[in-house]
């Protein structure tokens, strides 16, 4: 089996770091750009491979189009689609069939789209037609499954011959998300207005903009737990900006209390080490991607933490609460859903020289969020390429800040 040995290194180099560009901003652009003919140019794209598979396939004059296992990208796609000339099939790993898509498919074929599921209801694989003619633009949406749902409706929204009404009900997840999709059409000349629950966009034309995409602040989440666990460490992140489209630049804000100190200058932000504090109470309805980040941190650290706001882990590119409660478990340390809804860290997690192999599940991020604990013992990651999906660069750079003890 491949896998990534990662022998106990306390002390870690002081390197810069020129992390990858995020794959959310990076999609975002290229659908945008897609609908208004590809009139703008977008620097820094990822090379994440979410957005490559969204560049391969927003060119693609195939039929049937499949995403692997790129969340946004299958829902990007899937609402662009309807926009199209040609009918298109959209499917996924074995994984992607079984992430929901039924509340953007209803929304879609409410506008009056035609789309069939070829497999099971609800999930990919499906096929799309074109719209042939818009049957409302009165929609009202959940906002507690998947915020992409949402975006990818606002996207092709000024494209629509009547424009689009957005009513999101009930709790929204990944506000942070929506609020960037938003951002980035105002970015490419379309105008929106969100009062209450009620996002409005009228018909008009995306413009030709220059976007030059920023770095991932999901992916600076791990230089964040390199430095808050590792004896001597001072990171340079290149290519973050202190004001960000990004809502996982949460993480400034959970890491000075776990300790790491930010310093922003022109080029990115400077880590470095200060005192942590013994608990932390976070709500990660609005940056799910870090919670894996920040529950092994703590778990590590031994921090009290308590968590809320882990619904849509379940639906990520694994069972996020089942893969992180089995391998945080090989370290002694205990994820509990304490009340529903409420999580608790506890650890009794005590270094030693013992090699511990930890399974990814094929989720990038359970790949990258252990990684750091490196600093406390020697580890195995296994399957580790599966970085790819976000940050294929992920293994050079940690190699690069590795001190031998
Ligand atoms: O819109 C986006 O770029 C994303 C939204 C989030 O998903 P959900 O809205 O499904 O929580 C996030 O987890 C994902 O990594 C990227
Ligand atoms: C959930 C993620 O991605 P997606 O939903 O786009 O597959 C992620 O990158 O953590």
């Amino acid at each position: 089996m491949d896998t990534k040995k990662l022998p106990h290194s306390p002390k870690l180099k002081s390197v810069d770091i020129p992390l990858e560009a995020s794959k959310s901003e990076s999609n975002r652009a290229l659908i945008i750009n897609a609908i208004s003919g590809n009139r703008s140019v977008i620097r820094n794209l990822s090379n994440a491979r979410d957005t490559q598979t969204m560049l391969r396939l927003l060119s693609s004059e195939e039929t049937t189009l499949d995403v692997l296992d790129a969340g946004t990208t299958m829902r990007f796609l899937t609402a662009y689609s309807i926009l199209g000339e040609q009918p298109k099939i959209l499917t996924g790993t074995e994984r992607m069939q079984q992430r929901p898509i039924h509340i953007l498919a209803k929304s879609l074929k409410q506008l009056g789209a035609k789309i069939k599921y070829l497999n099971e209801e609800g999930f990919p694989p499906l096929r799309i037609k074109p719209l042939e003619h818009q049957k409302t633009n009165r929609l009202s949406i959940r906002g507690d499954v998947s915020s992409q749902f949402i975006s990818a409706l606002l996207m092709i929204a000024p494209a629509l011959p009547q424009g689009l009404s957005l009513e999101l009900k009930g709790k929204i997840g990944s506000r942070p998300y929506i609020q960037m999709t938003l951002d980035m059409m105002r970015l490419f000349g379309v105008q929106s207005n969100w009062t209450n629950n009620t996002i409005e966009i009228a018909p008009q034309s995306y413009g030709e903009y220059p976007y030059m995409v920023e770095s991932d602040w999901s992916g600076a989440s791990y230089w964040y737990s390199f430095v808050a666990l590792a004896d001597e460490a001072k990171i340079k992140l290149l290519g973050l900006r202190q004001k960000s489209l990004q809502g996982d630049i949460a993480i400034v804000r959970i890491m000075n209390q776990l300790g790491v100190m930010s310093t922003f200058e022109d080029d990115g932000v400077v880590l470095e080490k200060i005192p942590h504090q013994e608990e932390l109470e976070f709500d990660f309805s609005d940056c799910p991607d870090l919670a894996q980040t920040v529950a092994v941190v703590c778990g590590i650290k031994g921090i009290h933490c308590r968590m809320t706001g882990l619904e849509s882990l379940r639906i990520k590119e694994t069972d996020r609460i089942k893969a992180l409660k089995k391998e945080l478990k090989k370290f002694k340390i205990k994820l509990k859903e304490v009340e529903e809804g409420f999580w608790e860290v506890k650890s009794k997690y005590q270094p030693s020289e013992e090699i511990i192999a930890i399974e990814t599940y094929d989720d990038h991020r359970m790949a990258m969020a252990f990684a750091p604990i490196m600093t406390r013992q020697p580890i195995i990651i296994h399957n580790p390429s599966v970085v790819n999906k976000s940050y294929p660069g992920f293994w050079e750079h940690v190699d690069k800040i590795r001190l031998e003890k």
